[in-house]
């Protein structure tokens, strides 16, 4: 399936399938494909008014561990109905049915898609450019978006304990994690019987965060048997009649939900909050810019005193019911509202995080400032206005933890450790081959990292007093 020919006559035998299993799509959209895009959805000549259903997909045809070939066989134990045990269980489903080739009921749609998406779980034991990306996101947010060991090691065992006993002869573990990378970049949630699911059509959108389309579906279905009207397994009855049942009632929608120009590609969004090591890890793509994208702490990474962690919960506590704290957050350029301990994309720090920072100066002081005073007067310092002097002490105190903070996680970034401390990153792209592809798309997001590290760190330098000599 490489040449574009290929495609052409991969995506004909996708439409015939799709029509023959009811799946209808506007006819002013087309499935199309570039090497660039992969297959994606466009409109032809004439635009798509907002609040169009674009395509039915009956539920009937969405591939999902209650609707494949093993659905009687499987385990339904709830730890495979959520979170990663679901995608296990969905890729399963998925590799058993392309094992089944011509005889899976999703011929005609498993041709369609890709062999594998190359995500970084895949990069530790691949070639060189591979290798290469693989030690670039060693120490980012990607790694911990992919739990990178744990992941793989439970793909392993969840192939060796479950997927093997119900897979025929000639399957394999590589194969199996190529299925299970497309679940990773493809599946959605579609209600409470199918959950994660394969949908046909759905999964030709491409992503954008000012998507033009969502999918909507009745998620609140039986979840023993999907009925979305009574059915016997209600303790109640979910509506008073059958009466008044729609057609579209059984199926999935694509709903633009703003108008549609002409002549350009149409995006659905895989999440709103989506950050590019999100995106990344999970589906293989950055975005150019995306606002979404943050450093990210646990709690775990940054309290390890449980007097601290007592005094962080009571602070947090009484800041968050006072209710002009969250516009005095907003009025900061450093800090900004939140509720997990982050840098955001303009290198504000968010409020859970900055009260941290304040507290660990703070620790050891007889009588520590009340958060929301060292609050006012970093807001007027921030502003140039001159505030209760005896509090810069404390306001300099957390810019350093912060500033500590931005260089010890930038020290994490391991591939940095190995370079000279001046090394100039950008030039290291610049300098790489095209026939690098893996290790360019891990620079430019490990650029990303930095350059959000670098502004936190220079934006909050400017509180740092300096150390009387
Ligand atoms: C749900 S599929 C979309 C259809 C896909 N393009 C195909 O060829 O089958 C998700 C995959 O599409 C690609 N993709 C989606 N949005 C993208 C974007 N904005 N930029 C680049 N690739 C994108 C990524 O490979 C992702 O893993």
């Amino acid at each position: 399936m490489n040449s574009d020919k290929d495609k052409v006559n991969v995506i004909a035998d996708f439409q015939r399938w799709c029509s023959q299993n009811d799946i209808s799509l506007d006819n002013r959209l087309e499935i199309t494909y570039n090497p660039d895009s992969g297959i994606h959805i466009r409109t032809k000549s004439q635009s798509i008014p907002a609040s169009t259903t674009v395509s039915y997909i009956p539920k009937r045809a969405v591939l999902s561990t209650k609707s494949c070939s093993l659905a009687d066989k499987l385990p339904q134990d709830t730890e495979y109905t959520h979170g990663l045990g679901a995608q296990l269980m969905l890729a399963l489903a998925l590799y058993n049915e392309q094992l089944r080739g011509s005889n899976s009921r999703w011929y005609g749609y498993l041709q369609s898609l890709p062999d594998f998406v190359d995500l970084p779980m895949l990069w530790q034991d691949g070639c060189e450019d591979a290798k290469e990306a693989a030690h670039w996101l060693v120490g980012t947010e990607v790694e911990k978006e992919m739990a990178v060991s744990a992941l793989s090691a439970r793909i392993r065992t969840f192939y060796e304990d479950i997927s093997r006993r119900f897979l025929p002869q000639g399957a394999s573990l590589a194969s199996y994690t190529k299925a299970f990378t497309l679940v990773s970049s493809r599946a959605f949630i579609v209600d409470a019987y199918h959950g994660l699911s394969m949908v046909p059509i759905a999964d030709a959108f491409n992503h954008s965060q000012d998507n033009h389309v969502h999918i909507e579906t009745d998620f609140d279905v039986c979840p023993s048997c999907g009925a979305l009207y009574e059915c016997p397994h209600d303790d109640e009855p979910k509506h008073e009649t059958h009466v008044g049942q729609h057609h579209y009632d059984s199926c999935y929608e694509m709903v633009a939900n703003i108008p549609i120009p002409p002549h350009s590609e149409v995006f659905n969004t895989y999440g709103e909050t989506l950050s590019n090591a999100a995106l990344l890890a999970r589906y293989g793509f950055v975005l150019d810019v995306n606002e979404n994208d943050c450093i990210t702490w646990s709690m775990e990474e940054l309290i390890d005193e449980a007097d601290l962690a007592a005094s962080f919960r009571l602070a947090i506590q009484e800041l968050e019911s006072d209710t002009s704290f969250r516009t005095r957050c907003e009025s900061s350029n450093l800090i900004y509202y939140s509720n997990s301990f982050t840098v955001d994309g303009d290198g504000k720090v968010s409020h859970p995080l900055w009260l941290l920072c304040s507290l660990t100066y703070q620790r050891h002081a007889p009588s520590p400032p009340p958060p929301m005073s060292v609050l006012d007067v970093q807001l007027a310092c921030e502003a140039g206005v001159d505030g209760d002097a005896s509090l810069t002490p404390a306001i300099s105190a957390t810019a350093s933890a912060v500033s500590t903070l931005c260089c010890t996680r930038k020290a994490k970034i391991k591939k940095l450790s190995d370079l000279a401390p001046d090394a100039d990153i950008g030039e290291i792209l610049d300098g790489l081959s095209e026939d690098r592809p893996r290790t360019r798309l891990a620079i430019s997001y490990v650029l990303t990292e930095i350059s959000i590290l670098e502004c936190c760190l220079a934006s909050w330098s400017e509180l740092v007093l300096p150390h009387p000599s």
